[in-house]
């Protein structure tokens, strides 16, 4: 694999669990939205040839960015979200497949548009590791906290869960544009439902590795994690 790669960026989720009045990915963060800051990472790195945001049929916020502030940035292109993430990632790489007819062996990262938060000094890693795994890499951190399942009625403990080997995924994700696609694709045709480009990996056979990363790198999820994401950019040198 070069070591010249190519990012996704999922960004044509609604944010349900945000309650905000957009989409999460355009949340005014510091100054900019947070799509702006996570895309500031891939923009400037000398490794990125080029970056595929999947955005919604007919938003408006994606528009006005590429009219403005990200005007400037050539290696950006748009390609359609779909129903579920998954759905998004693979469309972005038909796009880079079909429409782009990148190779199958070059290598691409998968970035939620919701992790404003990821350090260069992440992405090095997992760039340096990953560059050469054939079942892929992804940015994780190890579970701190003692885990409990749930009985059915989600009110009481059933049981702790044994939380040695327990890993938090994070992004991005790295494979090659051709093992990617066909491991999705094959979710996609078996109607499993693959909440992150590992999980295919894995259905495909495939375990991917492990790639220790920052735990602030979180995904803006609900409410509360906008504050916490100002602080970590706020605090980073
Ligand atoms: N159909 C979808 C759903 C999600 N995403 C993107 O995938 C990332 C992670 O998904 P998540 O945090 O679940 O975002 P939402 O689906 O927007 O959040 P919610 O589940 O609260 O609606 C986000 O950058 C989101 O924009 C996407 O591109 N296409
Ligand atoms: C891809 C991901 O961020 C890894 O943890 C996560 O799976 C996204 O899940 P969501 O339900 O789409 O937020």
């Amino acid at each position: 694999m070069s070591n010249k790669v190519w990012v996704i960026i999922p960004a044509a989720g609604v944010g349900a669990r945000m309650q905000a009045d957009r989409p999460k990915q355009y949340l005014p963060l510091l100054g900019k939205t947070v799509i702006e800051h996570t895309l500031d990472c891939f923009l400037s790195h000398p490794a990125v040839t080029g970056i595929v945001v999947a955005v919604s049929r007919g938003d408006p916020f994606w528009a006005e960015l590429m009219a403005t502030t990200l005007n400037q940035y050539s290696q950006l292109h748009t390609a359609p979200g779909g129903r579920e993430r998954s759905d998004s990632v693979l469309n972005a790489l038909n796009y880079l497949v079909d429409t782009l007819q990148i190779a199958p062996e070059t290598g691409v990262l998968v970035h939620d548009a919701a992790r404003p938060c990821l350090s260069r000094t992440d992405l090095d890693k997992l760039l340096a590791i990953g560059g050469n795994q054939t079942a892929g890499a992804i940015l994780a951190t190890p579970v701190r906290d003692t885990m409990k399942r749930a009985q059915v009625d989600a009110t009481r403990i059933s049981h702790t869960e044994d939380r040695n080997g327990l890993w938090h995924a994070l992004t991005p994700q790295m494979a090659n544009v051709g093992l990617l696609r066909t491991a999705l694709a094959a979710a996609w045709e078996k109607g499993v439902v693959v909440t992150d480009e590992a999980s295919a990996l894995e259905h495909a056979g495939l375990h991917p590795v492990l790639v220790e990363g920052d735990a602030r790198n979180l995904k803006i999820t609900r409410p509360a994690d906008l504050a916490l994401a100002t602080f970590f950019l706020s605090a980073t040198p």
